[in-house]
């Protein structure tokens, strides 16, 4: 199997602090990792790092190629990202428009949008079920709704790799169960995403676990590995228990 991100020595210091200390890591491409860990752990920076969103030191490479040598517009068709931000300063923008940005890496300087954009919209659109507000200004949107929006605009790229933090954030959970199986079929069709996700019941359902604790990976396994599940557990200060419950995995907070 092939290697989506391979990081050796990733340090990144924010705000003149070092957050992230030399981390070393390889994420299997057609694989779902989901990133879990104690709250200021070190994820959402993890993830900005292998998106090149943040400044590193140390070697990361994408698809088999060190992320420096990548053009911006070459990351940004390969890589979708969904960030925890909720798009302030767009809210006057129709959630049509929000969701057309995907297509900006695909598009020509100041070319208007094709039929294979308008189409890609309109399928990523249907897929989180936003269609139906396409012409709402994101600003009247709830929470959850925003959400859906988002999520469209990370499908509509059309990219083999996705990046997500707090996917399910603000979804209610049918919608929930809708975003998981979305990037479910995205791996099956041999895509891989890394999700960053603090429900650790959900963030069980992905293949890998990749446990990070004081800017440190304190465990990378399989999600059904015992192993796994006790270095859950310790990260949380084992005040967090993990059980199987029918066909799944859940994790409960302990008192
Ligand atoms: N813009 C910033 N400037 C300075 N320090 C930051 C900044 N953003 C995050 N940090 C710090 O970096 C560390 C890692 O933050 P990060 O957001 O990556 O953690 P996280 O694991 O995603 O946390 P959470 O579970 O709370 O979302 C934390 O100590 C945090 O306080």
């Amino acid at each position: 199997m092939s290697v989506a991100f391979v990081a050796q020595g990733l340090r990144v210091a924010l705000a003149g602090r070092e957050v992230l200390h030399g981390v070393d890591l390889s994420l299997q491409a057609g694989c779902w990792t989901a990133v879990v860990g104690p709250n200021g752990a070190g994820k959402t920076t993890l993830l900005r790092a292998l998106a090149h969103l943040v400044p590193y030191e140390g070697r990361v490479s994408v698809l088999g190629r060190d992320a420096a040598a990548w053009t911006s517009r070459e990351r940004a068709k390969a890589l979708a990202w969904l960030g925890q931000g909720q798009e302030a300063g767009a809210e006057d923008l129709r959630a049509w428009d929000i969701v057309l940005l995907g297509r900006l890496p695909h598009r020509a300087w100041l070319g208007a949008p094709n039929a294979q954009d308008r189409a890609a919209v309109e399928q990523a659109m249907r897929r989180t079920q936003c269609w139906d507000w396409r012409a709402r200004p994101l600003g009247q949107l709830s929470g959850g709704e925003r959400q859906r929006v988002l999520l469209a605009r990370l499908l509509a790229v059309g990219a083999p790799v996705l990046l997500m933090d707090e996917p399910l954030a603000n979804l209610d959970p049918p919608h929930q169960a809708d975003v998981l199986a979305i990037v479910r079929a995205h791996v099956a069709g041999g895509g891989t995403a890394v999700t960053v996700l603090h429900e650790l019941s959900l963030a069980l359902r992905a293949d890998d676990l990749l446990v990070v604790d004081g800017g440190r990976i304190a465990h990378h396994g399989g999600c059904s590995e015992p192993d796994t599940h006790e270095a859950v557990s310790r990260v949380f200060g084992h005040r967090v228990k993990v059980r199987a419950v029918d066909r799944h995995f859940v994790a409960l907070p302990e008192d």
